[in-house]
C-alpha cells in the first residue's frame, strides 16, 4: 500500500506525471493537490483501469488550511512540481521569488502531516527550493536529510540522449551508465562521462568540440525547451518522464527491490545530515551542504551516495566544472537558507 501524493498534480508536469503514477501497480493510492483543477484531472485519471485509487484536492478559497492537509495526510511520497516555469529571457533563479514561498508552504504541511514522507522537488530553481524545504523541517524539528531529494534526473536523461547521439548508441542502452552530479541550473550542472567502460572509450574518442557542445548542451538543454514553446513554458514531458523515473527508483525502494545499473540516478541531497554525504563534501567538495550525487535508495530513504571521485573516474575538465558548479551553488544554497531564517511560520 503506497500513497503517492502530487502537489501541482493539474499543471504542464503534474498531469503527465500523475498519468504515469497511476500506471504504476504498486501505487494504491494517488492524491491529486492543486489550487486549479485537480478535480478535474482527478476525475479523468481515476477512469483508468489499474488499481490506484485517485482524489483530488482543491482549495475552496485562499483562505482553506484543511484541503492541503486532506491530501498530504497519510503519503508515503510527495512530489512537488508546483509553481511557474520560465518564459524566454528567464534564469531558473528569477523564479525564486514566486517558487520559494510556494514550496515553503507545501512544506510547512508535509512537515506538520506526513513528516515521515519522502519528499521529491522538482519546484525551480531547484538549487534553492530545496534548502528551502530542509530549513522549514529543520525548524519544525522533523529534518530527516535521507528522505528530501531535488529532481535532477532530467539532466540524465539529456546526458544519455546527448551523447549516445555523438558516440553511435541507443540512448536507452546509456541509462544507469552516465552519471550527472552537482546541481540544476547552466554551469551547476556537471556531466560525468568516464563511469562505465564502453561509454568512456567511445566518449574518450570525442573531438574536443563535440565534447565542449555536449557539456553546453546538457547544461544548457533547459533553455532550448523554453526557447522553442516560446513563452508558453519550459520542459514538461520530459520533465514528467524524468520526475517519474526518480520516483519509481523510490517506489522500488519501498518494494524492497535491488538495483542493477552501476550507477544510480543522481538527486540534489543535503550532504552533512547523509552516512557518507559529509565525507565526501569535506574531502572534494569545498564542504558543500548541497549537491547532486548519485544515491543508492533503501525504503525510501538514501542509504548510502556513490562517491564519485572514488568509483567514477572523474577527470581534470570534469574536476574544473565541479569547481565552477560549487561557487554558483553556494549562492544559490544561502539564497534559500536565509529566505527561510527570515521567514515567519
Ligand atoms: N527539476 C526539474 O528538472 C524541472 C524541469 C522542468 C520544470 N521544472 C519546474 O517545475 C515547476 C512546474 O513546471 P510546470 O511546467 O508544470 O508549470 P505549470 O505552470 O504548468 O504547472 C504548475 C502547477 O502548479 C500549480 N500551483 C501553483 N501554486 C500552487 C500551490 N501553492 N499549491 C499547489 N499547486 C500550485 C499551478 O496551479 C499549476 O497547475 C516550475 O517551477 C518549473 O521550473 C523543474
Ligand atoms: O529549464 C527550465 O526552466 C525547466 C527545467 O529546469 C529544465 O531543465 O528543463
Amino acid at each position: 500500500m503506497v500513497k503517492v501524493t502530487v502537489c501541482g498534480a493539474a499543471g504542464g508536469i503534474g498531469q503527465p506525471l500523475s498519468l504515469l503514477l497511476k500506471l504504476n501497480l504498486t501505487v494504491s493510492q494517488l492524491s491529486l493537490y492543486d489550487i486549479v483543477n485537480a478535480n478535474g484531472v482527478a476525475a479523468d485519471l481515476s477512469h483508468i483501469s489499474t488499481p490506484a485509487v485517485v482524489e483530488g484536492f482543491q482549495p475552496k478559497s485562499k483562505d482553506d488550511k484543511d484541503t492541503i492537509k486532506k491530501a498530504l495526510s497519510g503519503s508515503d511520497i510527495v512530489v512537488i512540481p508546483a509553481g511557474s516555469p520560465r518564459k524566454p529571457g528567464m534564469t531558473r533563479d528569477d523564479l525564486f521569488n514566486i517558487n520559494a514561498s510556494i514550496v515553503r508552504d507545501i512544506v510547512i504541511n508535509i512537515g506538520h502531516v506526513c513528516p515521515k514522507a519522502t519528499i521529491l522537488i522538482i519546484s525551480n530553481p531547484v538549487n534553492s527550493t530545496v534548502p528551502v524545504a530542509a530549513e522549514v523541517l529543520k525548524r519544525m524539528g522533523v529534518f530527516d536529510p535521507s528522505k528530501l531529494f531535488g529532481v535532477t534526473t532530467l539532466d540524465t536523461v539529456r546526458a544519455e540522449t546527448f551523447l549516445a547521439g555523438l558516440i553511435g548508441e541507443d540512448p536507452a542502452s546509456l541509462k544507469g551508465k552516465i552519471s550527472v552530479i552537482g546541481g540544476h541550473s547552466g554551469e551547476t550542472i556537471v556531466p560525468l562521462i568516464n563511469v562505465v567502460d564502453y561509454v568512456s572509450e567511445k566518449a574518450a574518442k570525442l573531438s574536443k568540440k563535440d565534447y565542449d557542445a555536449f557539456i553546453q548542451r546538457v547544461q544548457f538543454g533547459g533553455d532550448e525547451v523554453v526557447k522553442a514553446k516560446n513563452g508558453v513554458g519550459s520542459a514538461t514531458l520530459s520533465m514528467a518522464l524524468a520526475g517519474y523515473r526518480f520516483t519509481l527508483q523510490v517506489l522500488s525502494s519501498l518494494s524492497g527491490e535491488k538495483s542493477f545499473a552501476k550507477v544510480p540516478d543522481s538527486a540534489y541531497v543535503y550532504l552533512p545530515g547523509l552516512p557518507n554525504g559529509q565525507q565526501i563534501s569535506a574531502k572534494y567538495l569545498n564542504n558543500i551542504s548541497y549537491f547532486s550525487l548519485p544515491v543508492n535508495l533503501e525504503n525510501g530513504a538514501v542509504k548510502s551516495l556513490v562517491n564519485p571521485f572514488d568509483s567514477l573516474s572523474v577527470s581534470s575538465d570534469e574536476r574544473k566544472l565541479i569547481d565552477v558548479a560549487l561557487t554558483g551553488l553556494q549562492k544559490n544554497i544561502a539564497k534559500g537558507t536565509s529566505f527561510v531564517k527570515s521567514s515567519k511560520f
